[in-house]
């Protein structure tokens, strides 16, 4: 066995993890293992490779970590693509891994699924007559252990639910990535995760919606029928309305897609109705607003500057409850004509966190491919990832500005 030794600046015992082919050992110490903290070489971040070991360290400053909730087929999977293009780089699984893995990893974030923490595979879960939404369904100890290691800057064997076979495969290596997005079905369900989330946000798609959605996909690619779709929906609900839908009351931020009211009785479901309902006094976190902050606006913005063919399009925007809690809620009903006009209402809307004039129409138009490019759901689900991205800069420049406060305090 050989012996590693490691030279760094910090405290290795609980930023770093070391693990070998076989296992992770989170904190120390690792008894073939020798630890020198402050060492010579300086390093605040990083793997390293002392055969067989890979000891990784933590960014300073931590990971910060983002939950987004949904049920299956409601939109996470373009959500995460439109936050990962936020940062920039391709996010992608990891290299070399088991190519069912769920995790995409980017140069800043990386998003765990967390069906990965399915303590029942398909066939026991089966046998035990219960859905993968059910808490019994999933391990939420571990699934605690594993945030918070990341959180803390320390590396996860995490396990993989392989959606093809419906079986648990073995675990994949994760370090510790800047940004953390835990997304599935219970990022807010047990609150000692809970509490880890810098931020969290629930996307919630209305019944019908949701039908119209699932029925786009699994029929046309995934074979299934249109009845064994109804009956999969319908089995789901009672623990959907139990496990799910009730951590929207935890969300920061909840994106509630509902069908357009600018046609009487619609029931095609094309044009949305889309609510961005944000929570008020979270660090870190200003709410957008239309023209005026605080004030009640209904906005018609079709003429002269923005294209609308029927039945046009309505904003809303104004302070409102969300329960208990006191929230601004910007609603978008119809849908676009023409992406590059879109300029047009983000010149009237403020706090966006944008970098420059127009990212968020440069945004859409960058993924004008995705899923709900032309209505509120793309927008909102934009203008939340910079937001996003603002947030994680703020924490990051808090963080180095500590010490700095505390030197100056003596
Ligand atoms: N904003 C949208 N507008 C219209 N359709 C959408 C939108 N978002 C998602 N969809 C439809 O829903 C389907 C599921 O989307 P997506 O794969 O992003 O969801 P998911 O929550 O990641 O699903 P799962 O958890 O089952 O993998 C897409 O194939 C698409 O047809
Ligand atoms: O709700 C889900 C999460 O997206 C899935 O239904 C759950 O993960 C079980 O997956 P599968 O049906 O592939 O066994």
């Amino acid at each position: 066995m050989a012996i590693c030794t490691v030279y760094t600046t910090q405290s290795l015992n609980s930023t770093c993890s070391i693990s070998t082919p076989t296992k992770t050992h989170l904190g120390f110490h690792h008894k073939q293992v020798v630890f020198y903290s402050p060492g010579k070489k300086a390093s605040k971040r990083g793997a390293y490779t002392c055969n067989p070991y890979v000891i990784t360290c933590a960014a300073a400053g931590g990971t910060v970590v983002i939950g987004l909730a949904a049920d299956s087929g409601c939109g996470k999977s373009t959500f995460m693509r439109r936050l990962t293009s936020v940062f920039g780089g391709a996010a992608e699984p990891p290299k070399g891994g088991n190519p069912d893995s769920n995790t995409l990893i980017s140069d800043t974030t990386t998003v765990i699924c967390l069906d990965d923490y399915h303590s029942l595979d398909r066939y026991g879960r089966k046998e035990k007559k219960v859905t993968a939404l059910d808490p019994r369904a999933n391990d939420f100890d571990l699934m605690f252990e594993q945030v918070k290691a990341l959180k803390d800057g320390v590396a996860v064997e995490k396990p993989i639910y392989n959606h093809v076979t419906g079986l648990l495969d073995p675990p994949e290596f994760i370090k510790p990535p800047k940004i953390l997005v835990i997304e599935g079905l219970h990022p807010m369900y047990d609150q000692r995760v809970r509490d880890l989330l810098d931020f969290s946000i629930y996307l919630d798609i209305s019944n019908e919606v949701k039908f119209a959605w699932k029925i786009q996909r699994d029929m046309a690619e995934r074979g299934h029928s249109l009845e064994s779709i109804k009956a999969s929906i319908e089995a789901r609900k009672p623990d959907f309305d139990a496990y799910i839908d009730p951590q929207k009351q935890y969300a920061d931020a909840v994106i509630e897609v509902l069908p357009t009211q600018l046609i009487p009785d619609d029931n095609e479901g094309r044009v949305l109705r889309v609510k961005l309902i944000m929570k008020e006094g979270v660090k870190y976190f200003n709410p957008v607003y239309l023209f005026d902050e605080g004030s009640t606006i209904s906005w018609i913005p079709c003429g002269r500057k923005l294209t609308c063919s029927y039945p046009g399009i309505k904003f809303a925007y104004g302070p409102d409850a969300y329960f208990g809690n006191e929230v601004s809620v910007l609603e978008m009903d119809g849908q676009f004509d023409r992406l590059d006009e879109l300029i047009y209402v983000e010149s009237h809307l403020s706090n966006l966190s944008t970098k420059f004039y127009g990212e968020v129409t440069q945004q859409m138009l960058k993924h004008s491919d995705f899923p709900g490019s032309s209505n509120g759901t793309g927008l909102f689900q934009t203008i939340v990832g910079l937001k996003i991205r603002d947030l994680y800069e703020q924490i990051l420049a808090s963080k180095a500005a500590a010490p700095v406060q505390a030197t100056k305090a003596h």
